[in-house]
């Protein structure tokens, strides 16, 4: 058997109990085999060969799981800021994703897929365009995926509409269980108001007969939720729900205007929030009630957006984050604890994504980072929980793994070549502002 062994850290348990425990990883399943004292770990591996990764002095944990990005916008990292959803995306945004290349998308893609492995994500959902050059990527750097082409109508004739909505559903089938079923997908229109109604009610009728999720922004600010409520009378979750696109293993993104009888909505119908505190705070879009739907029986999720209005896709800021913002929103210091966002970054977001992941524990998929703690900024160590959710960074993962593969090892990216993916990605950026300033 190929095996892996991760010795000598504290494992975090999914109770949230942290132990001392080595892993034990069988490679060839990409699951976990065992998890225990050394001893315990020895006789599951039977005296066969392991490769080793050392965690002593460092805290073994769930791969991280970004429920919702556009990872190819790290290319437009830095290009537009201070501005608020609406003007941001039509003024700044729109016009530059209009000159990208599918070429540009695997760029970025890839550099986001860096930046991932580097903080110890394994697994993300994405919403974007040239969703085969996404998937390449991923399959590339070894990680897990939930994708999607992200459809919009408004503005288009009826034929570039449906043909949106077609690509979407396409992808969508097309897609699901590549890169060794590590890549599965979902029908992702990008919201209740920049899609039309007759496209959203087909869609997501065909996305049920194709047996894929939907996915899409929802309740992001009260210039989305008005209209809705104005043309419609009744609230944009009451909306998703009348469209049949209200299910178990639907996600929705931001969630921050919600009120109490649509937290009741979700939480009955089993539809995740992907709460997204980072670009809510930098695009003023508001504070998620995170609290009152964590209370309210809501699966939270934590997700980075995309990285134009972020600007990283570093799940230890967003834990930090979404517990500060927790408690403002709640105004209650105990409000959204740091075991609660930890458990948002890893259960919560494998379970929103319907993806395996997000726990330690035997027979669970193998996609775990390692956190070294030997540094000034994390000593000492009272509770290693409390240093995820609001001391930690990025850059103190030491080692990613993925359905048993090792992406990182030591800082090193193993699986795509971190300086030329770096390279390409700036030259790509740069021609893209040359074209848009032509354009
Ligand atoms: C149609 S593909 C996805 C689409 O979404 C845009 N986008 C990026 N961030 C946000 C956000 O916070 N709310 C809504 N839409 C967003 C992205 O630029 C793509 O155009
Ligand atoms: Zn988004």
């Amino acid at each position: 058997m190929n095996q892996l062994r991760v010795s000598s850290g504290r494992v975090l348990r999914p109770d949230g109990r942290v132990e001392r425990a080595d892993v034990a990883v069988d490679r060839d399943e990409g699951t976990i085999r065992a998890v225990g004292s050394p001893d315990e770990v020895d006789d599951t591996l039977d005296g066969a060969a392991a490769e080793a990764l050392d965690a002593s002095g460092s805290l073994v944990i769930p791969g991280l799981v970004n429920a919702h990005t556009h990872v190819a916008m790290t290319l437009l990292r830095g290009y537009a800021d201070d501005k608020p959803l609406d003007p941001w995306l039509r003024e700044d945004i729109w016009p530059a994703e209009a000159e990208l290349t599918p070429d540009d998308v695997e760029a970025g893609a890839e550099l986001g897929a860096v930046e991932m492995i580097r903080s110890g994500t394994t697994a993300f959902a994405d919403m974007y365009f040239a969703m085969d050059r996404v998937a390449d990527a991923v399959d590339r750097a070894g990680l897990r995926a939930r994708l999607g082409h992200g459809v919009v109508t408004v503005g288009k004739d009826d034929a570039d509409a449906r043909a949106d909505v077609e690509e979407s559903l396409a992808v969508a089938r097309e897609l699901d269980g590549a890169a060794d079923g590590r890549i599965r997908t979902a029908f992702m229109p990008h919201s209740l108001t920049t899609v039309g109604e007759e496209f959203l009610r087909e869609g997501v009728a065909e996305a049920r007969e194709a047996g894929v999720p939907v996915h899409l922004h929802a309740n992001e600010t009260t210039d989305e939720v008005e209209p809705i409520v104005e043309e419609r009378g009744e609230r944009p979750i009451a909306y998703a729900d009348d469209l049949d696109a209200l299910g178990p293993d639907d996600f929705f993104a931001h969630g921050v205007h919600v009120d109490d009888s649509e937290i009741d909505r979700l939480a009955a119908a089993g539809t995740a929030v992907v709460h997204c505190p980072a670009s809510n705070m930098k695009l003023a879009s508001g504070m998620a009630p995170v609290q009152r739907l964590r209370e309210g029986g809501v699966t939270v999720a934590l997700g980075t957006d995309g990285a134009a209005s972020n600007n990283d896709l570093d799940l230890f800021d967003e834990m930090r984050d979404a517990a500060m913002l927790g408690k403002l929103a709640a105004d209650d210091a105990s409000a959204v604890p740091a075991e609660a966002v930890v458990e948002m970054a890893t259960q919560g977001g494998a379970d929103a994504l319907n993806l395996p992941g997000g726990r330690i524990e035997e027979g669970a998929a193998a996609d775990l980072a390692v956190v070294d703690l030997d540094a000034p900024h994390l000593t000492p160590v009272h509770d290693p929980v409390s240093h995820l959710a609001y001391a930690a960074r990025g850059s103190d993962v030491r080692h990613t793994v993925c359905d048993g593969q090792v992406l990182m090892r030591d800082r090193e990216v193993l699986t795509l070549n971190a300086e030329a993916v770096q390279k390409r990605a700036a030259a790509a950026a740069s021609d893209l502002v040359d074209r848009v300033e032509s354009a």
